[in-house]
């Protein structure tokens, strides 16, 4: 493809030579780039990526996007051979999305595209409306933090929301397959560094604003802040579906030219639900009037599955297919997963790892058992995030459960035992009589097990679907589940 052609999308500020000039790929990181390649040069979040233009060229780049012409082009790199066309534009991490959007055609504008984005629940609602939308006859994609899907063919991801290159490709890959809808998550992260730019969405949805990623967003305010751009960003063609119940649902809509609706199990709302009974096989509830029975457990699913109801009418689905499909959706992998012990206790994993997310989980089982069996609580925090959250983490826990034990999630390039120790700071005297602190995992559900007794729950949080634990960079076999189910069979 012709640069001349894809630079449409862009505002140029300046540009040097002759755009006539054939491409044959775009890239942002200067290691992948071939032989006729156009580099993105995008500032990071550790490394500022105009630092590799001149690798860049050397490896054969034949254009440069970047937003500040570097000093030495005179000399070096119009001396050089392909004498690359240089482009200076105000915002280089926005271009690359437009860039690779009118690369692969637009992809985005030949899917019905919907955004879920908020601190907790994004996973859960965008892998139910991709699973009821393809119980409807439809072919969908699906980005999330569990897996990346084209219509069932699974491609393993280790980002909630991919970086524009991969995420790009992958939406082209969904058209070409010929899927009609895409659901995807959309991280504060992602929003913040416009890995969503140049994508069309028919549709967003907001879940709930917690606190999580205050280590990357440093304040409230501009987590927040990040969130709402995404509904800003939307087009009046799109719905915005807010939770009203959340205290920052309506703000999220303020400034969006979208369609606004609304969910609630509180106020009147376009999409109304109330919960008629919950247990640890489902809860029964009501939407808009009607009566669902489902196989999901707590409250907070019960928004969650409002959200899936109101995109999915949103989209023109017929509300009585709708929640016909919604009784027979299953729980997301590491959400609120049950194993029933052969000694009459049930084990729960879920991947709770924010304080909301915690209690959550935990109000939603003493719903449940409402009062009838003791709760104890397995859960860590990963190193290398959000330190703020540890002790209100540990609080949360020991005010919810009748035993906790604090244990290691993913270290990363922390000291276990200082992350436990961050989380005990949350603690007083009469929680660390009811705590143990045991660092290995694989233990510390142990010993949970040897102490649970008939009617009790063992909730064992924040890893859920993770099939690993990640110490030091290398990403060891660690299954939560898996680990129950040996001990059960033993
Ligand atoms: C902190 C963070 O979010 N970093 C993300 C960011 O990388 P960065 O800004 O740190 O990039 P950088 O290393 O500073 O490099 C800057 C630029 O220079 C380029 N470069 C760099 C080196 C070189 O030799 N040549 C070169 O061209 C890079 O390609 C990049 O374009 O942009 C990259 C590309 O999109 C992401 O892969 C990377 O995710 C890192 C690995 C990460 O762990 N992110 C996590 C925190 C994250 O994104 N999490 C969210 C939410 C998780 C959840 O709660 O579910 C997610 O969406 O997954
Ligand atoms: N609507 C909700 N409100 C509060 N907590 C929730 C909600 N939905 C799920 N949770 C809790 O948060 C955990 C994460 O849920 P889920 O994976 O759907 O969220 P997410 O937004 O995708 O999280 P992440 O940002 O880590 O990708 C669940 O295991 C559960 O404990
Ligand atoms: N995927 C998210 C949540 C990880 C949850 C928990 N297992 C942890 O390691 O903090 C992240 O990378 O921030
Ligand atoms: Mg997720």
């Amino acid at each position: 493809m012709e640069l001349k052609e894809l630079i449409h999308p862009l505002e140029m500020l300046e540009v040097i030579g002759n755009t006539d000039v054939e491409i044959s790929g775009i890239q942002s990181d200067s290691r992948k780039v071939e032989e006729g390649f156009l580099f993105v040069a995008v500032r990071g979040t550790t490394v500022d990526g105009h630092a590799y233009i001149q690798s860049a060229i050397d490896k054969g780049a034949a254009a440069i996007v970047c937003e500040e012409i570097p000093a030495y082009s005179d000399e070096n790199i119009q001396a050089s051979e392909g004498k690359p066309v240089l482009i200076r534009v105000k915002d280089s991490a926005d271009a690359l999305g437009k860039l690779l959007s009118a690369w692969y055609e637009n992809p985005s504008d030949n899917l019905i595209l919907v955004g879920v984005t908020g601190t907790n629940g994004k996973t859960t609602i965008a892998t139910l409306l991709y699973e009821m939308f393809r119980k409807m006859g439809h072919k969908v994609g699906l980005l999330s933090t569990v897996c990346n899907y084209i219509d069932g063919e699974a491609i393993p991801t280790d980002h909630t929301t991919p970086d524009p290159v991969t995420l790009h490709s992958l939406m082209a890959r969904m058209v070409e397959a010929g899927c009609e809808y895409a659901f995807m998550e959309v991280s504060s992260h992602s929003i913040d560094q416009k890995r969503i730019s140049g994508l069309s969405f028919n549709g967003g949805i907001f879940t709930n604003l917690t606190r999580d990623h205050l280590d990357y967003h440093k304040t409230v305010e501009n987590y927040l802040k990040a969130k709402k751009k995404f509904f800003d960003d939307l087009p009046a063609s799109a719905f915005a579906l807010t939770n009203a119940d959340d205290k920052a649902g309506l703000v999220m809509l303020q400034n969006t030219a979208a369609k606004k609706l609304t969910y609630s199990l509180r106020t009147l709302a376009d999409f109304k639900g109330k919960i008629l009974e919950s247990h640890f096989e489902g809860t029964e509830m009501l939407v808009n009037g009607r009566e669902v029975m489902t196989r999901f457990v707590g409250r907070f699913n019960a928004y969650n599955l409002l959200a899936v109801y109101g995109a999915a009418v949103s989209l023109g689905k017929d509300p009585e297919e709708v929640l016909v499909v919604l009784s027979d959706l299953h729980s997301v992998s590491g959400r609120f997963q049950t194993i029933q012990s052969p000694s009459g206790y049930t084990a729960i994993v879920d991947y709770a790892h924010t304080p909301d997310a915690l209690t959550n989980v935990l109000n939603s089982i003493h719903e449940v058992l409402d009062g009838n069996g003791r709760v104890i609580t397995v859960v860590g925090c990963g190193g290398n995030r959000d330190k703020g959250k540890r002790p209100i983490m540990a609080k949360e826990a020991a005010k919810l459960s009748d035993q906790l034990i604090l244990t290691s999630d993913n270290p990363r390039f922390e000291e276990p035992d200082e992350i436990i120790k961050d989380m005990v700071a949350g603690l007083n005297a009469a929680d660390m009589e009811r705590t143990l602190c045991i660092t290995d995992r694989t233990q510390a559900i142990k010993t949970a097990t040897m102490l649970a007794k008939k009617g009790d729950v063992i909730l064992v949080a924040g890893k859920g679907h993770e099939d690993y634990q990640e110490v030091k960079g290398v990403k060891h076999h660690f299954d939560d589940r898996e680990q129950l189910k040996e001990i059960f069979k033993s």
